[in-house]
């Protein structure tokens, strides 16, 4: 199996780019370097290209079957780590069969299995009824209630990104929580569901162990991950423009992240 990887720009580096700054090269072949690599793959803007309403997603007829195949050539080492809840990635991706965290590491699943595991507290019932309540006051704003965090989406109303943040800040502050400020997102979770603590725990059990892993995604959400991988000698690949951020590596967009991941088949 084939894994390509953008380089590092030493044009970029010379011309003191920021560190942590991942420049975008164009993808070179690991060829037999690659049969240690375990592939985590965020989900919308990675996989999926953004759509305006979360339901709105436009999934490609041949994602389930390419995230098969690429299990099947990686031995198992795939694994997907969104901050959808799993039931809606099941329902996106036919029921796909692999490795999957869920609800930004809070739902936690082993390919093979269909019992998810819990990697935090789900969010208590009276924040997600404030949050609802809230995005209800606010004029009607989509909410999203997941098994282990709820969002407000402000797409639709962007003028009131601040203002939804200001609201669940502190109610995170007051209770104990962690805000996740997305893609025209904000979202309240428990401490411990985050997509870091995610990969750990993939990286700690067959058939992950031992292996290398890359995270491909595009979102502040998954930072985290990005610095989780470095214990295991692991990269992260930022997807979209360059930001300051921890990943080593970029892919311009989806469309490039479907090339790379269809090179390697
Ligand atoms: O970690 P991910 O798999 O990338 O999930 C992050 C969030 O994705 C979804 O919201 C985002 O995508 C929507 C559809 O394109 C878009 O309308 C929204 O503005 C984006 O924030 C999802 O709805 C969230 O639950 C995820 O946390």
């Amino acid at each position: 199996m084939t894994i390509a990887i953008s380089s590092r720009s030493p044009e970029r580096e010379e011309a003191g780019a920021l560190p942590g700054f991942a420049p975008l090269r164009a993808p070179l072949p690991l060829g037999q370097g690659s049969d240690d690599i375990a592939l985590f793959l965020d989900f919308d803007g990675t996989l999926v290209e953004i759509a305006d309403h979360p339901e709105d997603v436009i999934v490609p007829t041949g994602l389930p079957k390419l995230l098969l195949a690429l299990n099947e050539e990686l031995e198992g080492r795939l694994a997907l780590v969104s901050g959808r809840a799993l039931k809606t990635l099941d329902r996106l991706l036919d029921g796909v069969d692999v490795a999957m965290a869920g609800s930004h590491g809070g739902e936690f699943r082993p390919a093979g299995t269909k019992e998810t595991q819990a990697l935090a507290a789900p969010l208590p019932q009276p924040i997600c009824q404030a949050l609802q309540d809230f995005a209800q006051e606010q004029g009607g704003l989509v909410f999203e209630a997941k098994p282990f965090s709820a969002a407000i989406h402000y797409r639709d109303r962007p003028a009131l990104g601040d203002t939804i943040y200001a609201f669940a800040t502190a109610l995170a502050a007051d209770n104990g929580l962690i805000v996740k400020h997305g893609k025209m997102v904000v979202e309240l979770t428990m401490p411990g569901s985050d997509k870091g603590h995610a990969v750990t725990r993939f990286m700690q059990q067959a058939p992950f162990l031992g292996s290398r892993p890359l995270f491909l995604g595009d979102d502040v959400t998954d930072e985290d991950a990005f610095a989780a991988l470095a214990p295991f000698g692991g990269s992260g690949i930022l997807v979209g423009p360059p930001r300051d951020t921890c990943a080593t590596w970029r892919l311009e967009d989806v469309g490039a992240v479907h090339r790379w991941l269809e090179d390697a088949i």
